[in-house]
């Protein structure tokens, strides 16, 4: 079996590991960086990137949609092929890593195609066939400084009755539709449902969206959830909320779903958008003493997992983003080199959900904030209301709420629910990150008519301290 020896191997080459490989590989480390599949992981070519592509039209028709309220008259007929045609040549070079590889390589890293698993304490075996069965045996290799892991996440499919064989989507094939179907059943109400089934509806399939949860995105505020859940029905998405699908049927090309609530649905695809997991004993983490059945890889703030391995991204459990993953991958590359690169710190951690309004956030729900026993008030201003939004008037749902620390007199939390919602949340982030006491953002001004103003009416809507 033959061996090699380097400073780093990274397995997983996400937004994180190719970002910390490189930044290694610059700062004249050896580096080898080992992925299975695509260098650049799900976020390019299967998530963030593709889906946006895919929010960006359908926004578009919605705003087309809009002329006859406010400027006249448009014939809308949605065409997917712009958007399937951009996301293959633009986005992803059909699902083609090689510029991403040529990327790491000319920063002067090594890169082999392959699964890697940890064997022991500083090794990494990759199977020397990148697929199944692997018969030509495994190359093994040393690290001497450490291991950095970035897995990332896979789609986490639930034991419905009849849906394994199923022709089923997950987010990884239904960003290489060429067409959009007739109808649409979408499991599972978080970010990825919620982006995929707004814009399939809007490019005119007939949408159903089923989420076992009471409310859309159940770990929002409750107003941003309902908020959302009206934009989505008035849409006409069917939002079907509080139930479980019981049963699967695929017959004659056609998806039959059966409720816990009794509803049966029925759609020409199912898009199966029910959460992540992680396969934390496929990455051999148990034999440096980690625990293989974990959902997550525990991480100190500078991403250290035990002694040699650090682990960054979605694996860390610490919020699935690809700025977090990126964040982190500075943090852990900074602690291999023994430079200062500072500490994790999540509290701003910001979050969009790219429906139309974005739903926009950043810190502590109000939910979560008394769950820390802070002491905690909220104020929260209607975007319809605000100067900004009744001007703009269609598509103008949305709101801001804001949390407050009364003790120590800051915002810990922040959710904006508008038309451009993550761009509004760039000031509450700095404000939760710099923790800017709440009377000198009341001084603040706010440009006249803009959305952001409207931080200034839930400022105004906190009680007095
Ligand atoms: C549909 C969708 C939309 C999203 N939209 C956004 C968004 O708009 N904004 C945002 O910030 N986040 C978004 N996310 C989340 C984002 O994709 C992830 O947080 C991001 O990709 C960072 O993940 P990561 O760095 O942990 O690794 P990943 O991107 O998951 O990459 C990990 C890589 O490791 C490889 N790998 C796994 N195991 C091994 C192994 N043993 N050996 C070798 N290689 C291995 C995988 O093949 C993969 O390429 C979205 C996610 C989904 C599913
Ligand atoms: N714009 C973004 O930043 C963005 C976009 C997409 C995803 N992401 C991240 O990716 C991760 C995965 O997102 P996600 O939406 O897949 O997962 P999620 O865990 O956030 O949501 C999945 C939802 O599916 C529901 N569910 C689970 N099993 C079900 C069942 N059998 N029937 C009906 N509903 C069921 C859950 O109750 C949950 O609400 C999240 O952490 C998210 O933050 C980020």
């Amino acid at each position: 079996m033959p061996s090699d020896e380097v400073d780093v191997v990274v397995v997983g080459m996400g937004p994180g590991g190719e970002a910390a490989g490189s930044r290694l590989a610059e700062a004249g480390l050896s580096v080898l960086g080992v992925e299975g599949r695509l260098v650049g992981g799900e976020c390019p070519y299967y998530a963030c990137i593709p889906t946006k592509m895919m929010v960006r039209g359908a926004d578009a028709l919605a705003e087309a949609r809009r002329v006859p309220r406010l400027a006249g008259t448009t014939e809308v007929r949605p065409d997917w092929t712009p958007v399937a045609d951009r996301i293959r040549d633009e986005a992803t070079t059909d699902w083609d890593d090689q510029i991403a590889v040529q990327r790491f390589e000319d920063s002067g890293g090594r890169f082999v195609r392959g699964f890697g698993r940890i064997t022991g304490p500083g090794e990494v075996a990759v199977a020397v066939s990148a697929s199944p069965p692997h018969d030509e045996g495994y190359h093994v290799y040393r690290a001497r400084r450490g291991i950095v892991l970035n897995p990332g996440t896979e789609p986490a499919i639930p034991p419905i009755e009849g849906l394994a064989g199923t022709p089923f989507w997950t987010n990884r094939t239904a960003v290489k539709a060429r067409t959009v179907p007739r109808s649409l059943i979408v499991l599972g109400g978080g970010p990825v449902g919620l982006e995929f089934a707004q814009v399939f509806a809007r490019f005119g399939a007939d949408t159903a969206l089923v989420e076992a949860a009471p409310r859309l995105l159940q770990h929002s505020e409750p107003a941003a959830s309902e908020c959302i859940g009206e934009v989505f029905k008035n849409e006409g998405i069917a939002v079907h909320t509080g139930t479980t699908a019981r049963r699967v049927r695929y017959q004659d090309g056609q998806f039959s779903l059966e409720l816990s609530s009794g509803a049966t649905l029925s759609a020409e695809h199912l898009l199966v958008a029910t959460g992540r997991r992680s396969d934390l004993a496929a990455l051999g983490v148990g034999t440096v003493g980690l625990d293989e059945t974990a959902r997550s890889i525990d991480v100190d703030e500078r991403m250290r997992a035990t002694d040699g391995v650090w682990a960054i991204g979605d694996v860390t459990g610490k919020g699935a983003f690809t700025h977090t993953s990126v964040y982190q991958a500075a943090i852990a590359a900074a602690d291999i080199l023994g430079e200062d690169g500072g500490t994790a710190d999540y509290r701003a951690e910001p979050a969009v959900t790219f429906t139309d309004p974005e739903v926009a956030e950043c810190g502590l729900t109000e939910a979560r904030a008394r769950e820390r026993g802070l002491a905690v008030q909220t104020g929260s201003a209607a975007v319809p209301s605000s100067a900004r939004g009744w001007i703009h008037k269609a598509g103008n749902d949305g709101l801001i709420t804001l949390v407050a620390d009364t003790d120590r007199g800051i915002l810990v939390g922040a959710t904006v629910v508008a038309p451009s919602g993550g761009e509004v949340l760039g000031a509450l982030a700095v404000a939760i990150h710099a923790e800017v006491p709440l009377a000198r953002l009341r001084g603040m001004m706010f440009a006249y008519p803009t959305f952001h103003r409207a931080i200034g009416d839930a400022l105004g809507a906190l009680p007095d301290q």
